[in-house]
């Protein structure tokens, strides 16, 4: 097993006396090759998780082991085997992403350091153009990726990539998800943090959603939708707010954000729901809709969410 995550708790100091529990009795395990997806809102305990793999945070309760061996007993060894990219974007200065992504494989790889892997990240990912421009003088996507590539030019046997496709473009998103997918050909295992649901169900193998320090659920993006499957989702682009009292009957929850209001309804509802949306075209109060069946993002959205209303 690459990583055991065992009953992990942590705690922090609140405003005044009061605590804050930012993992509540974590357990998760990865094995090699796997990504898995640790999806979760602002303030869900992710960041804090993956402190304690990588050995800068101590858990309060609680295990991790990399490969069989307890993180804290042996920092050290965390750290060399797992490579992390982190959230914040990482400082350039003058280093050209050439320079900076060179420095950090010698860094990692030493004698065994392989210049043409730099050469195929930067082809895969279509950097040429920025690869030898100043750090500062770089967009915020631009950074990103060669944050990205700091992290994988010597990959550990676990990447963690926090929010990597931030600010990328949609084409170059694309390249990462393969460059992140071949990863794992040799056995790297990847974990992906992200709030974007729709994105990961695509790339992982299995997703964890947390929410407040716990884990809801875990399993296949499959596993996960069956906790809502069964249903359809119509999605709508309004051209205005609509109110509540507005939903259909027929609907079994929904959530609106912007112009945008996903419903839920069970099969036996699509051709009402059609006609609806439909006549809400005609009436000028909806662009254009759409109709599939339930995604991750339903179910991430339904287990983490306060704005869902169900419908009684
Ligand atoms: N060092 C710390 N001291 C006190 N509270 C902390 C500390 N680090 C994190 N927290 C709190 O723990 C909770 C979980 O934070 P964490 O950064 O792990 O969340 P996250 O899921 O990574 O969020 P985001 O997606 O916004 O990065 C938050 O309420 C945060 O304010």
């Amino acid at each position: 097993m690459v990583l055991e995550i065992n009953g992990v708790t942590k705690v922090f100091k609140g405003k005044g006396k009061s605590k804050l529990i930012a993992n509540d009795n974590i357990s998760l395990t990865m094995k090699e090759g796997e990504i898995v997806g640790l999806l979760g809102q602002n303030g869900a305990g992710k960041t804090t998780l993956v402190n304690q793999i990588v050995g800068l945070v101590t858990p309060d309760q609680g295990e991790i082991r990399l490969f069989g061996k307890s993180v804290t007993d042996d920092r050290v060894y965390a750290r060399s085997i797992c490579s992390v990219q982190p959230q914040s974007q990482v400082p350039l200065g003058f280093l050209t992403p050439r320079q900076a992504v060179s420095i950090i494989g010698k860094m990692r790889a030493g004698k065994n350091y392989n210049p043409k892997r730099l050469d195929m990240l930067f082809e895969a990912l279509d950097m040429g153009k920025w690869a030898d421009k100043e750090g500062e003088k770089l967009s915020g996507g631009a950074r990103r990726l060669t944050a990205f590539c700091m992290a994988v030019i010597a990959p550990g046997k676990l990447v963690i990539l926090d929010e990597p496709t931030n600010d990328v473009d949609p084409v170059r998103r694309r390249y990462l998800w393969d460059v992140i997918r071949n990863l794992t050909d040799n056995g790297t295992s990847v974990i992906l943090v992200t709030h974007n649901v729709l994105e990961a169900e695509k790339a992982v193998d299995r997703v964890a959603i947390i929410n407040q320090g716990k884990i809801l659920t875990q399993g296949t993006p499959s596993e996960v939708k069956r906790s809502v499957s069964n249903q359809m989702r119509i999605e709508l682009n309004l051209l205005e707010k609509m109110e509540e009292r507005y939903i259909p009957e027929w609907a079994i929850s929904y959530h609106q954000s912007g112009s945008r209001l996903i419903i839920k309804m069970n099969t036996e509802n699509v051709t009402n729901a059609v006609a609806w949306a439909g006549e809400q075209v005609e009436l000028g109060t909806v662009m254009d809709y759409s109709l599939t069946p339930t995604t991750i993002e339903d179910a991430y959205i339904e287990l983490t969410s306060n704005k869902v209303v169900v419908s009684s």
